[in-house]
């Protein structure tokens, strides 16, 4: 008997950075493109499919608010995977406007535009730069459209998937440019491969208390140190329900169910913090 393909949701269309990330971890299953953060959690967390792959973060232009703040606000999932993906973006064109000199205007997703903003801001800089719903739905939009001059900001894949010229390869402005993307599920397990790395990483969300007393965060950071449990991130992300109200997200290189961190649970509850976990996982490399 053949075992049922799992279904995951993705940031699509085909060949965007997500869905490459997506193959990485689930290279036989069913893969689902959606065309927004919102969606691809939402259709894990109604069931609809069994995991949701999501960007988190960019070593350029830091978190991807929407993806922590619906993990926060909205949604109650777990983080059974991290993967962490090198990022090359290329300027592509449709074949008939091969050679243009300049374009109409310039798509691709905001975090895309604005990790090759020097780039642009010098070669392009009165080019209107516009905001699409991910690399590769600009890349296939400028592959439907060659009665516009236009151009899309994408990967190898998208250029090739979408049949499209590739103008000017590596137009990223920092060499290191990264993203990690999270696998979501409705449970919280871990996901493996052989490959994984050995460290084991869990993402806390922390309310500080209301009483606004001062020295709270340093409160919260002893908690960690004394335990000897190291923090790789730290973020505030706005609580929403007033200015200077925040929460904070922070991954720990550590199991969830170690004693230190359940202790590191107990203390920081009796601090008055509200904890919510993401749960514990291996980071895959593609
Ligand atoms: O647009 C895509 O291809 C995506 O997968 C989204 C996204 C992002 O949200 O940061 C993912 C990786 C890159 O950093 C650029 C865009």
């Amino acid at each position: 008997m053949t075992e049922k393909k799992k279904r995951i949701s993705f940031l699509g269309p085909e060949a965007s950075f997500t869905h490459l990330a997506a193959s990485k971890v689930f290279p036989e299953e069913q893969l689902m493109p959606y065309t927004t953060i919102p969606e691809c959690i939402e259709a894990v967390a109604e069931g609809t499919v069994d995991y949701a792959v999501v960007p988190l973060e960019n070593a350029l232009e830091g978190s991807v608010p929407l993806t922590v703040d619906y993990l926060f606000h909205e949604a109650e999932l777990y983080v059974t995977a991290e993967v962490l993906s090198p990022i090359q973006q290329h300027l592509l064109v449709h074949p008939e406007n091969r050679g243009a000199e300049s374009f109409e205007a310039i798509y691709s997703h905001p975090h895309a535009l604005a990790q090759c903003h020097k780039f642009l801001y010098y070669t392009y800089k009165t080019t209107p730069l516009q905001q699409y719903s991910s690399t590769a739905a600009a890349a296939k939009m400028v592959s439907e459209l060659p009665e516009r001059n236009i151009a899309a900001i994408a990967n190898d894949y998208a250029a090739e998937k979408y049949g499209l010229d590739i103008v000017q390869r590596d137009i990223h402005d920092f060499h290191f440019n990264h993203t990690r993307f999270f696998v979501l599920s409705k449970s919280n397990h871990k996901l493996t491969d052989p490959g994984h790395e050995a460290q084991i990483k869990t993402t806390l969300m922390i309310t500080p208390p209301e009483d606004d007393r001062s020295g709270v965060l340093h409160q919260v950071l002893s908690v960690f140190a004394w335990r000897q449990l190291n923090l790789s991130k730290i973020e505030s992300r706005p609580l929403k329900t007033g200015l200077g109200n925040y929460f904070f997200i922070a991954d720990v290189l550590e199991d969830e169910n170690a004693a230190m961190m359940r202790g590191a649970f107990e203390e920081l509850k009796a601090l008055g913090c509200g904890i919510k976990t993401l749960g514990s996982y291996y980071t895959y490399n593609s």
